[in-house]
């Protein structure tokens, strides 16, 4: 059986398929292979028009889970999941020639850092043909840029990247991966952390505009919670290669369920008051926990909860629907602890 010539014929089987379906995603690199999973029990999809934002430390597994959707992890990598569909598509099922057809035709990549995406040594023209793909001249390249405001580039493309600013870029490689490819999903990775808070918006606009008019599917990851809040519709907050909580914007930051949930929102400078701790449950929690049995299976998150349990060090919790949301916590919703915690209480 050839997948290449199967995709089709699964995605038509498939009545009205989410664009991406990700059920119960693990994901292990081959260099600590004992290691817990850098993506573990990853679920979710996401429909037409949607954006989803991923939020979550450094480390969390985010890019992960992109580049598992991508199929671009490294040799040796350990994929596995009870579904992993992109329209119908069982994306781990497709060889490489098939991965390649869809990669930058029905799903694009959006880079965290444009600069280094582009050869400073080429002209920009001939490296954003390439990227567009085939029929797509340099005539329709500068018409596509200047519909999305970029006329100065729609005018230099016999010009390099390093003449153009990280801002101008970005814009760049989105409109040209979203317009001319006219891709159905866009996996979009940090596409604002290196550029300054105007520029930030435009690139975040661009992406509104896309999606409102080509019904583009978005996956968003950010560190940025402010970025998330205005872009997204829901989001996925991960901790340690799983999602913790998966809510609509509006839930989330509103009324965050799972405690680390609550301490991210609570780490965002603008909610920072004067003598609060800025990661308030850090180290105030500590002396408490280490009463608690440690286990392997227990929650991941146990050694930093205000609110772990001895059920919590032994048994890790699932993703259960609460409210509107789904959450993997035994204790959720707690309110954020008081200046003066349980920690010192108990101390
Ligand atoms: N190529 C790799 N080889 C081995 N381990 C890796 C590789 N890439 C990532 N990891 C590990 O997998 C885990 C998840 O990394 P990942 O890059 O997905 O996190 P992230 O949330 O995207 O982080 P960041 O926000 O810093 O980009 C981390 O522990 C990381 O060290």
């Amino acid at each position: 059986m050839n997948p290449a010539v199967d995709a089709p014929e699964q995605a038509r089987q498939a009545p009205n398929p989410p664009l991406l379906d990700i059920r119960n995603l693990q994901v292990r690199y081959r260099h600590n292979p004992d290691a817990h999973a850098a993506v573990h029990d990853v679920s979710f999809s996401l429909r037409r028009g949607e954006i989803l934002g991923l939020v979550g430390e450094s480390g969390s597994g985010k890019s992960t889970v992109l580049n598992a959707v991508l199929r671009l992890l490294p040799d040796g990598c350990r994929l596995s999941a009870d579904r992993l569909e992109f329209e119908g598509i069982a994306l781990a099922e497709q060889n490489p020639e098939a991965m390649r057809a869809l990669r930058g035709r029905r799903m694009a990549l959006v880079p965290q850092r444009p600069m280094t995406s582009l050869s400073p040594v080429i002209p920009l023209g001939r490296q954003l043909r390439r990227l567009a793909g085939p029929g797509i001249d340099d005539a329709r390249l500068a018409e596509l840029l200047r519909q999305v405001g970029l006329q100065a580039v729609a005018e230099r493309l016999d010009g390099y990247s390093f003449q153009l600013s990280g801002g101008q870029l970005q814009r760049v490689l989105i409109t040209v991966s979203a317009l001319a490819a006219e891709p159905d999903l866009l996996l979009a990775d940090e596409p604002t952390t290196t550029l300054d808070t105007t520029v930030q918006a435009q690139v975040l606009r661009l992406l509104l505009e896309l999606r409102d008019r080509l019904g583009l599917g978005i996956v968003l990851v950010s560190h940025d919670l402010g970025v998330i809040a205005q872009t997204c519709d829901r989001v996925g907050v991960m901790h340690a290669g799983r999602i913790v909580e998966l809510a609509s914007v509006k839930d989330l930051f509103g009324d965050p369920q799972h405690p680390y949930t609550r301490r991210l929102l609570a780490s965002v400078p603008e909610r920072w008051e004067r003598g609060r701790p800025l990661l308030p449950d850090t180290h105030r929690h500590r002396a408490p926990l280490r009463l608690l049995p440690l286990s392997p299976t227990g929650c991941a998150y146990l050694q930093r909860c205000p609110h772990a349990s001895e059920r919590c060090g032994v048994e890790a919790p699932e993703l259960r629907p609460l409210k509107d949301a789904q959450v993997r916590c035994h204790h959720p919703g707690h309110a954020e602890p008081a200046t003066t915690g349980k920690a010192e209480e108990q101390a």
